[in-house]
């Protein structure tokens, strides 16, 4: 069954009316199915089962408590890309032990703060980073696991903001770069070569740009064990796409089958960083129309969610799909442009959709598990969205709505005759 599924005229989500979820908790709120988030993960640790393997859930997809110690207790590694994240995943009952640690910019406290947790392997970016690590490794008495990332300048055929393995991108090193990063790594006395590392960007749904950067790597692996570098593991990021609209991406299945056949008999442990494919489809953002507004050209619903709420259509123009908790049909179909009541044009959650509506409605937005909440912001001072985990029949609070009393709390005014 479809954790989230439509039955006697309404959505459900697992065993529970989404209407009366919203009713309880308010609007706009995000919604996660446990067993869902329970079942993606497993899609990856099946197809792994037999193999030298770890699963590190990528953290920014989708950072709440609830959805890490779900994926934890489920064996999920993690994959972070600051510290505020290893925080988390510690809190929600994660390993730092089965934790990676990607990101360009990452500052000698995270690295001092994470090499003290122990995490699993640090991905460096650049040449320039390891020779921090080595220091900071070296004060502190320990030594840093690490990989290189390598950028194998493949193009992912994906919305040009989330491609991470082109030359052009930011990420990583060259083949060439990664040759003397490896180098100079071997002979540093701080620092413990672990494996490589890629990750050629996001919502990819074809498998030739993951076999074509997956030959690269392990070309470069050879080169390296042949100098005598051995890697234990190799790290092939996250990006497998899901579905939002008609989008046809590999089955988890697939996609592994592909790389085990690369892989061939190679003993190597096969790390992944997967975040949209567990996460995307194990949420729904439910969001209640405040308002319609029919002028000569447009269908207007006013809705409670914005773009500071959702930021994923204002940004990338992405599409997601937005139906009726409880579709009517006392109401004729029209074309809505459904937009939230931040003061942006930008500020929609989708245009030109087929909907029967009227105010009141409650509506819900599919495929927001992933990179929903986690990029929300209180721009026009709005307070972030609730989030409650679905878990059977059972609904808890995974993170109470914001008030503007939670935002002014940090905040000052200058001191009185400043
Ligand atoms: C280094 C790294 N690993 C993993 C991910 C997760 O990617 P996705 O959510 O597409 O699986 C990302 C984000 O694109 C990333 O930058
Ligand atoms: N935030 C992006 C994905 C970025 C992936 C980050 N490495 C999205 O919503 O599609």
């Amino acid at each position: 069954m479809e954790h989230f599924h439509y039955q006697q005229g309404e959505l459900f989500a697992e065993g529970l009316a989404a209407a009366a979820i919203a009713e309880r908790f308010g609007t706009p709120c995000y919604l996660y199915s446990r067993a869902a988030l329970e079942r993606s993960l497993d899609e990856y640790l099946d197809a792994l089962a037999d193999r030298p393997h770890l699963v590190c859930y990528a953290v920014k997809a989708n950072s709440s408590l609830a959805v890490l110690d779900i994926l934890a207790r489920r064996g999920a590694g993690f994959d972070i890309v600051s510290i505020g994240e290893l925080e988390r995943v510690i809190a929600a009952g994660g390993d730092p032990a089965k934790t990676v640690f990607s990101g360009v910019g990452k500052t000698a406290a995270e690295m001092a703060r994470a090499l003290e947790h122990g995490i699993r392997c640090f991905n460096l970016e650049s040449a320039a980073e390891l020779e921090v690590l080595n220091r900071v490794a070296g004060e502190l008495g320990r030594q840093a696991p690490v990989s290189v990332r390598v950028n194998p300048d493949v193009d992912a055929r994906t919305h040009p903001y989330i491609s991470t393995g082109l030359k052009e991108n930011k990420f990583g090193v060259t083949v060439d770069e990664a040759l003397r990063v490896y180098r100079r790594a071997a002979q540093l006395p701080h620092i413990s070569v672990q494996g490589l590392d890629c990750h050629i960007g996001s919502q990819l749904t074809e498998l030739s740009p993951f076999v074509d950067a997956l030959r690269r790597l392990l070309a470069l692996v050879d080169q390296l064990a042949a100098e005598g570098i051995a890697l234990r593991h190799l790290d092939l990021g996250g990006g497998l796409g899901v579905r939002y609209r008609d989008e046809q991406p590999p089955s988890v299945a697939d996609y592994i089958g592909a790389i085990r056949e690369q892989l061939g008999s190679r003993e190597l442990e096969l790390v992944l960083e997967p975040g949209r494919s567990i996460a995307a489809n194990a949420g729904i953002l439910l969001t209640r129309v405040e308002y319609t507004k029919q002028t000569p050209d447009h269908n207007f619903a006013l809705v409670d969610a914005g773009m500071n709420d959702l930021i994923r259509p204002a940004l990338y123009q992405a599409w997601m799909d937005i139906r009726p908790v409880v579709p009517r049909t006392d109401t004729e179909t029209q074309a809505w442009d459904v937009v939230g009541p931040v003061c942006e044009t930008a500020d929609f959650l989708g245009k030109q959709r087929e909907l029967a509506l009227a105010a009141g409605d409650l509506l819900a937005v599919f495929g927001a598990g992933a990179y929903g909440f986690v990029m929300s912001s209180n721009y026009n001072s709005r307070g972030r969205a609730a989030e409650v985990v679905v878990d059977g029949e059972q609904v808890h609070l995974a993170r109470e709505r914001e008030t503007i009393e939670d935002q002014l709390r940090l905040e000052h005014r200058l001191p009185a005759g400043a």
